[in-house]
């Protein structure tokens, strides 16, 4: 494929689109834009992108525009690239994590003459921003949204899932309202609600110290994605404001029913809250990412003793599986231990398990 690519924002996203484009087709040409000229340095030297471009004036000269900006900056610059004489049959798409506005923008500003819209959003990332948190796997296995809304951006959606073959995503493709009640749900009301338990715990820390020490465990665990990018957030809130006001209500009602439950001490209705949230959580497929990051967990049973951490990590090391996180769960008072390795993807998981299993002899399990 002998074509040009124009990315605008090189951050996490963005960069990890470009290296997963570069990886299937060499020969593509990926021109980099980022309002931050550290970041276009950085990009350049870590071979995330061929050339700079020196302001957005490069998009005439692109047969592929792609917004990798935050929401809103990404609606600012929707305009000012409309105005430009782009070829005309450009096809532009971006990144965001809201689709209604930007879908909507999209279709209005680009109309056929100067290029033609689709929406995207990879539904795959993690709490790290920046360029340097690039990579070319990150949306392997992901869900991407292609959000189409004519036959002239259908088209151009086929053409895209071409381009981004190299990301190794699932593409589905949605109406762009149906793409925000859905991600409304399993991604940005999560996100309030991580973020408002993280905020319980802070106001009981004030009474009670003690509360940091004893949250370090399985709270963190399900509060991680609070340590997300807060501007961000802000921004895909707003954005998907007339979901999440509906999702509010529902909450509200929710916790309400929960609450009646406990005040009525409904033992029946309570058990069967729980054993139907169970069966529905325990059904949701695991081969597939979702919108939250997975967590890619090894738990090792190992024997509790001096340097049994070093023996793991070598014989890892020795297979360049490379480790995101590492921890001892539970030291059990007598002669075994829980390690919990943690990968960046399911084949590092799986690549792990066989190593530890064959060179270590340890028990290794999952906990989905
Ligand atoms: N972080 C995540 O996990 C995911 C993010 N997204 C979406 O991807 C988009 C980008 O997010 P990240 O890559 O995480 O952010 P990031 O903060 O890593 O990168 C954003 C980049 O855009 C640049 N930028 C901001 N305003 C600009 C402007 N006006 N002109 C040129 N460059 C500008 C910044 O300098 C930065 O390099 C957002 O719209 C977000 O909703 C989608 C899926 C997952
Ligand atoms: O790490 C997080 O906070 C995530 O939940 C990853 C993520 C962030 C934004 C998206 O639109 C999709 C996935």
């Amino acid at each position: 494929m002998q074509k040009s690519v124009l990315i605008l924002g090189l951050g996490l996203i963005g960069g990890s689109i470009a290296l997963s484009i570069k990886q299937e087709y060499p020969q593509v040409s990926i021109i980099g834009y980022d309002r931050d000229e550290n970041t276009l340095k950085a990009a350049k030297k870590l071979g995330v992108i061929d050339d700079k471009a020196e302001s957005i004036v490069a998009a005439e000269e692109a047969d592929y525009i792609i917004f990798s900006t935050p929401v809103i900056q990404t609606l600012e610059l929707m305009n000012q690239i409309s105005t430009l004489s782009l070829k005309r049959d450009v096809i532009i798409t971006d990144v965001g994590s809201t689709k209604g506005s930007i879908a909507a923008e999209g279709e209005r500003l680009f109309t056929g003459s100067n290029g033609v819209f689709v929406g995207g959003h990879p539904m795959a990332g993690s709490h790290k921003s920046g360029v340097t948190a690039a990579r070319a796997r990150l949306f392997e296995n992901a869900f991407y949204i292609l959000t189409p809304t004519s036959k002239e951006s259908a088209e151009a959606a086929e053409k895209l899932k071409v381009l981004l073959k190299g990301t190794n995503a699932h593409f589905i493709d949605l109406d762009p309202q149906q793409h925000d009640s859905l991600t409304g749900v399993i991604s940005h009301f999560p996100h309030v609600i991580a973020a408002g338990l993280v905020r319980q715990a802070e106001i009981l820390q004030e009474s009670q110290p003690l509360t940091s020490r004893l949250a370090a465990g399985g709270f963190r665990d399900i509060t991680r994605i609070a340590s997300s990018n807060p501007a961000m957030w802000r921004d895909i809130l707003l954005q998907n404001k007339e979901e999440l006001l509906k999702l509010f209500q529902q909450w509200q009602g929710e916790m309400d029913y929960v609450r009646t439950m406990i005040e009525e001490e409904d033992a029946a209705k309570i058990y069967t809250y729980f054993l139907e949230a169970k069966q529905f959580r325990d059904g949701l497929p695991v081969k597939t990412k979702g919108a939250i990051p997975a967590f890619y967990d090894l738990y090792v049973d190992v024997p509790d003793y001096p340097g049994i951490i070093s023996e793991i990590t070598g014989y890892l090391a020795e297979e360049e599986i490379s480790i995101t996180n590492i921890r001892i769960i539970e030291t059990r008072e007598e002669i075994y231990g829980v390690l919990r390795l943690s990968f960046q993807s399911e084949a590092d998981r799986m690549r792990a398990q066989r190593c530890i299993e064959t060179k270590a002899k340890y028990d290794t399990f999952f906990m989905e």
